[in-house]
C-alpha cells in the first residue's frame, strides 16, 4: 500500500448478464494525476463509483487511501472529494454559503476565501447559484469538491461542454490542485486534456484495461506516416485511406517507407503532404479501441 492512493486488483462487476468490469487492475500513486479514458459503456463510471464507495464490486480487492470504500466510513468520505458534472445544489443558495455549508461536514476544511480564489470566483461569493454562468457553475462544483481539503479528488469529465477559453482555465485550476499535492483521478473524452493534465493514462474498453502508460510513452511505440494517394502506388498492409489521404502506423518506418519512396522516385512522383511523425494520443486511442 504505502504510497498508493488507489489500489485495485481483479475487480469485477456485472449488471445481470452484462459484465461491466472484467478483472480490472489499477494503481494510482499519491500525488499522481490519472486520466481514465474509454469509449461509451467501457465501464469508467462503474469503476469510479466503486472507488467512491457508491457501488459495490462483485469481486476483487479495492483499497482507496487505505480504506475499503464499500464500508463508507466517515474517515474515508472526509478524505475524498467528488466533482460531478451535475450537483443537485439549491439554486437560491449563495456561493459563499454553499461553501460554508459543504465545508461544515469536514474537519479539515480549507478557508472559503482561499477556495474562491483558487477557482477564480472571488468576485462571485455573494451571487446565488442560479445567477452564475455555466462555466462559473462548474467552478463552484469544483470548489465544493475541494472545500474539505481532500487528499484524492475525482473529477468527472471536468470540461465537457466548455468553450476553449473556459477549458484552458479549468486546466489551470486542475494544475493548481496538482501543485497542492492532490491525487486526481479524472475521466475525460478529450485526448488533449489527458495529454495536458495527466501523468498517466489508463484506457478502459469492454471492462478491461487495454493501456496504462504516460501520455508520451503511449505514442512512442509507433510512427504515423501519411501522404496523398497517387494512382499506381502500392500501399503497405494495414494502411487506411480517408479522403484521398493514406495513413499507416509503423514500428519500422525506414523499412516501410523505402519501397514507397523508391517507387515515387522511379516514377518521378512527388508524394504530396508526406508526413512522418509521432502519433497523437488520439491516434493511439482510436487504434487501441478500434
Ligand atoms: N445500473 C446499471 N444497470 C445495468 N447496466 C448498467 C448499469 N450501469 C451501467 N450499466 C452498463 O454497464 C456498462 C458500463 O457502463 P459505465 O456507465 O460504467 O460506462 P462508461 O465507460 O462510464 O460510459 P460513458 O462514457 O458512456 O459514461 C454499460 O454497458 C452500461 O450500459
Amino acid at each position: 500500500m504505502g504510497d498508493d492512493a488507489v489500489r485495485v486488483r481483479g475487480l469485477r462487476k456485472a449488471y445481470g448478464e452484462h459484465v461491466a468490469l472484467d478483472g480490472v487492475d489499477l494503481t494510482v500513486a499519491r500525488g499522481e494525476v490519472l486520466a481514465l479514458l474509454g469509449p461509451n459503456g467501457a465501464g469508467k463510471t462503474t469503476l469510479v463509483e466503486i472507488l467512491e464507495g457508491h457501488r459495490r464490486a462483485d469481486a476483487g480487492a479495492v483499497s482507496v487511501l487505505g480504506f475499503d470504500p464499500a464500508r463508507r466510513e466517515r474517515g474515508f468520505r472526509e478524505r475524498i472529494g467528488v466533482v460531478l458534472q451535475e450537483t443537485g445544489l439549491d439554486q437560491e443558495i449563495r456561493v459563499r454559503e454553499a461553501l460554508e455549508l459543504y465545508g461544515a461536514a469536514y474537519p479539515q476544511r480549507r478557508d472559503v476565501d482561499e477556495v474562491l480564489g483558487l477557482v477564480g470566483l472571488e468576485e462571485r461569493g455573494e451571487a446565488k447559484a442560479r445567477e452564475l454562468s455555466g462555466g462559473q457553475r462548474r467552478r463552484l462544483d469544483l470548489a465544493l469538491g475541494i472545500i474539505g481539503d481532500p487528499e484524492l479528488v475525482f473529477l468527472d469529465e471536468p470540461t465537457t461542454g466548455f468553450d476553449p477559453a473556459a477549458r484552458r482555465q479549468s486546466w489551470e485550476l486542475i494544475d493548481g490542485l496538482r501543485e497542492l499535492g492532490k491525487t486526481i483521478l479524472l475521466t475525460t473524452h478529450y485526448m488533449d486534456e489527458a495529454q495536458h493534465l495527466a501523468d498517466r493514462v489508463v484506457v478502459l474498453a469492454r471492462g478491461t484495461v487495454i493501456a496504462n502508460d504516460t501520455p508520451d510513452k503511449l505514442g512512442r511505440e509507433a510512427t504515423v506516416v501519411s501522404f496523398r494517394v497517387v494512382p499506381g502506388i502500392t500501399l503497405p498492409a494495414g494502411a487506411r485511406v480517408e479522403r484521398g489521404i493514406a495513413t499507416f502506423t509503423s514500428s519500422a518506418p525506414t523499412r516501410d517507407l523505402a519501397p514507397l519512396l523508391g517507387w515515387a522516385a522511379a516514377h518521378d512522383v512527388e508524394l504530396e503532404g508526406l508526413s512522418v511523425g509521432r502519433p497523437t494520443l488520439e491516434d493511439v486511442y482510436l487504434e487501441l479501441t478500434a
